[in-house]
């Protein structure tokens, strides 16, 4: 089963007097449960499609739907309840909080997207996750005593403590070293295995990219290559 399903996007981007189309005419699936990587060039267009896939940005042209919901159907007020209830984000560039600790920053985040939850279900669950991340023994640390990969950690606890039925994570490992950033790509098959959640990932790292259940390949706003491992 297929939670996304994009068609036919083109996204131009108006340039000067000219026009630059940074995605043209992709198809593409996303399988509920699975690992999706994009990969690609830089400039190939993985992160204007990320951006569409998550409703951040529409296409010039085309559609999205995501659980059966199609976005160009879709009020920006419900896109924005979708990416807040049903999506979360990972960005390369890890943005916790600094004046708030591991605990801090996945609790800000949840009473965010679930406010209707109770002050024990909120606590349980920043628990159940900080510890689903190796992160229960560092919850009172400072993002700025921890490590990089420790931050992203958090940063990966903080986008899925809600339960999201898709996690967006755009380079999550391209500021981590080796093992930091396979201990991460560890983490997201355990979310998929327990969770059952969906990760779309980009990466440049050529060692990660036979991780992902389907790696797509884009150039030049176009899907040149797909392949599924079985
Ligand atoms: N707002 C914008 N206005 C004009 N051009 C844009 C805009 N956003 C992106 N582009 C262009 O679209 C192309 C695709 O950009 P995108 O960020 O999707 O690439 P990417 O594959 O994610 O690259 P990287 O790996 O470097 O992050 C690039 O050539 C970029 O310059």
């Amino acid at each position: 089963m297929n939670i996304i399903e994009a068609r036919n996007i083109t996204r131009m981007f108006p340039v000067g007097d000219g026009e630059f189309y940074a995605l043209k005419h992709v198809d593409i699936d996303i399988p509920a449960g699975k690992l999706t990587i994009l990969k690609g060039r830089s400039g190939s267009g993985k992160t204007t499609l990320m951006n569409i896939l998550s409703a951040l940005d529409a296409p010039t042209e085309g559609d999205v739907s995501f659980d059966g919901q199609v976005y160009s159907e879709m009020e920006d007020a419900q896109k924005e309840q979708l990416r807040r209830k049903e999506i979360g984000f990972v960005f390369q560039a890890v943005a916790l909080i600094p004046i708030m600790n591991a605990y801090e920053n996945v609790d800000f985040a949840m009473r965010l997207a679930e406010p209707e939850l109770t002050a024990k279900e909120v606590d349980e669950r920043i628990r159940e996750t900080l510890a689903l991340v190796g992160m229960e023994e560092r919850m009172r640390h400072m993002p700025g005593q921890m490590s990089g990969g420790e931050q992203q950690r958090v940063a990966i606890a903080r986008a899925v403590a809600h339960r999201p039925k898709v996690v967006f994570a755009d380079e999550p490992t391209g500021a981590l070293d080796t093992e930091s950033g396979l201990r991460v790509m560890q983490l997201f098959r355990n979310l998929i295995e327990k969770e059952g959640v969906t990760i779309v990932m980009t990466t440049h790292d050529p060692n990660l990219m036979e991780l992902g259940d389907v790696v797509y390949e884009l150039e030049d706003g176009e899907i040149i290559d797909r392949q599924i491992r079985e």
